[in-house]
């Protein structure tokens, strides 16, 4: 690729930081070395190294747009200041050719103190904006991020909504050539993001580079052509925008898979509440060990309420055998849950919710609800239950909470075990015909009726 093509050149990049257990150890570490040069000493560190970012070499190409993913932590803010040149790098090179506008974490970039209005010259002039092209641009940058009056008002006031809404603004009329967005735009709601992957599309038609950090696999495949995986500040996979998914699902639930054989056990009493047909090649290998945190979609920040007295051990999604949970839009599906009870219960309920990303719950139902039936069972009683559903999500990142409950002696619901947020799964479905979280299946019919014409 000659150099004329290329917007970014990444070669060896790496970024080292020297970890302090202690604050006087930096001290130490500013001291020592000084001391220990005058008694000829054997030098010592006082800190630990750690490589938030590590060998990173990749080229990406004038107009391309580049979704880099990769679990908390991975390094992406990392790999992105240092293309920005926000941070130096301590091994390696960046070079960047064009104008490059950055929307990096909240936080960065404008000054607290200063005015919407003022940030917004301030920022362009950094950008290199000529001054009266700037003053022609400044209605239009208002107008987009919908600040009003508040525009004469210092940023610290603003709301993080208000805040990116501005800096996305500014970024995206000071017709970058290449643009570099971290995760930012989640912070803004739903209406403002679709106005931005307007924008975006429209920077890119005119050949914008797009770097683009996301947690949303659904906004990286509608964006971008090419995905970037980052674990542990490495680079994992470079390549087309689909297997990069595929392998950012992999680092995150991968790990987590056991051989069903490692789950067996002898099991005391199993009782199913779903009996019928289910197929062993694709459900949860018997057994009543807890392998819970151990199959792939389980999610580590759950949290989980209940008295004890029974446990959820197990999970799997029948007849999904990926190493990480995926369904496909529109079709049923069928999430098997194994249970143990420590003691014998009754006027039992088993539910299950599905939440999205912010938390908000997408659906919730259970036995009672379903056909108002509750369950009994005897202590050491393990048992399956099946919940088959219809997937009417459209695509996208949500998470399910399992749990059995049972109603007391005043009707109260008391909690067994419930594991709220406790599994992960990922939604596909193509083609992209609607957005919002359910498919709710749209027809239209329009057709004109002649006389409202005549009847004006
Ligand atoms: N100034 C610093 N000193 C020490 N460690 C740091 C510093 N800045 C970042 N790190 C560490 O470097 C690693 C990579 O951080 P980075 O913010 O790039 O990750 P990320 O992939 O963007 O994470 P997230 O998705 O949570 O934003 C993390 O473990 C972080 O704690």
């Amino acid at each position: 690729m000659s150099s004329d093509e290329l917007a970014i050149s990444v070669r060896g990049l790496g970024k080292r930081y020297e970890i302090y257990e202690r604050p006087k150890d930096r001290l130490k570490q500013m001291i020592m070395p000084r001391l220990q040069r005058l008694t000829k000493a054997t030098p010592k560190a006082y800190f630990r190294e750690f490589w938030a970012l590590q060998d990173l070499s990749l080229e990406v190409r004038r107009g391309e747009a580049v979704g880099i993913l990769g679990r908390n932590g991975s390094g992406k803010s990392t790999f992105l200041q240092l293309v920005c040149g926000t941070l130096h790098p301590t091994t390696g090179e960046v070079k960047a050719s064009g104008r490059v506008a950055a929307l990096l974490e909240l936080g960065a970039g404008f000054n607290p103190e200063f005015t919407g209005r003022e940030n917004v010259f301030l920022s362009g002039l950094i950008y290199g904006i000529a001054e009266n092209e700037l003053r022609a641009r400044f209605e239009e940058i208002v107008e987009f991020a919908e600040i009003g009056e508040y525009i004469d008002q210092p940023v610290k006031t603003y709301s993080s909504g208000m805040y990116v809404r501005l800096a996305f603004a500014v970024a995206a009329f000071c017709d970058p050539e290449i643009l570099i967005v971290d995760e930012a735009l989640a912070v803004g709601d739903v209406y403002f993001q679709r106005k931005c992957f307007r924008r975006i599309a429209k920077l890119r038609e005119r050949g914008c580079t797009l770097l683009f950090v996301t947690h949303s696999i659904d906004v990286l495949l509608r964006l971008c052509d090419r995905g970037v995986v980052l674990d542990h500040g490495r680079m994992i996979y470079d390549g087309e925008a689909k297997p990069a998914v595929a392998a950012y699902l992999q680092s995150v639930f991968g790990t987590h898979t056991t051989k069903p054989n490692e789950a067996e056990d002898e099991v005391s009493s199993s009782t199913s509440l779903e009996a019928e047909d289910v197929d062993e090649s694709t459900t949860i290998p018997r057994g009543s060990n807890d392998t819970f945190a151990v199959r792939p979609g389980y999610n580590r920040d759950e949290v989980r309420v209940g008295d004890g007295s029974a446990q959820l051990i197990d999970f799997a999604f029948k007849g999904v055998d990926q190493g990480s949970p995926v369904l496909h839009a529109g079709e049923r599906f069928a999430l098997q849950a194994r249970y143990r009870f420590r003691d014998a219960a009754e006027k039992l309920i088993f539910g299950v919710q599905v939440r999205t990303r912010d938390g908000i719950s997408v659906y919730s139902a259970n036995t009672f609800t379903c056909d108002g039936s509750v369950h009994q069972f005897d202590a050491k009683a393990v048992v399956m239950a099946e919940f088959d559903m219809v997937n009417t999500l459209l695509p996208g990142q949500y998470f399910l909470s399992v749990g059995v409950s049972r109603f007391d002696e005043a009707g109260e619901i008391v909690a067994l075990d419930r594991r709220i947020d406790a599994i992960v799964f990922t939604v596909i479905g193509e083609p992209r015909h609607a957005s919002g979280l359910a498919d709710m299946r749209l027809q239209v019919e329009v057709a004109a009726e002649a006389d409202v014409g005549e009847a004006r």
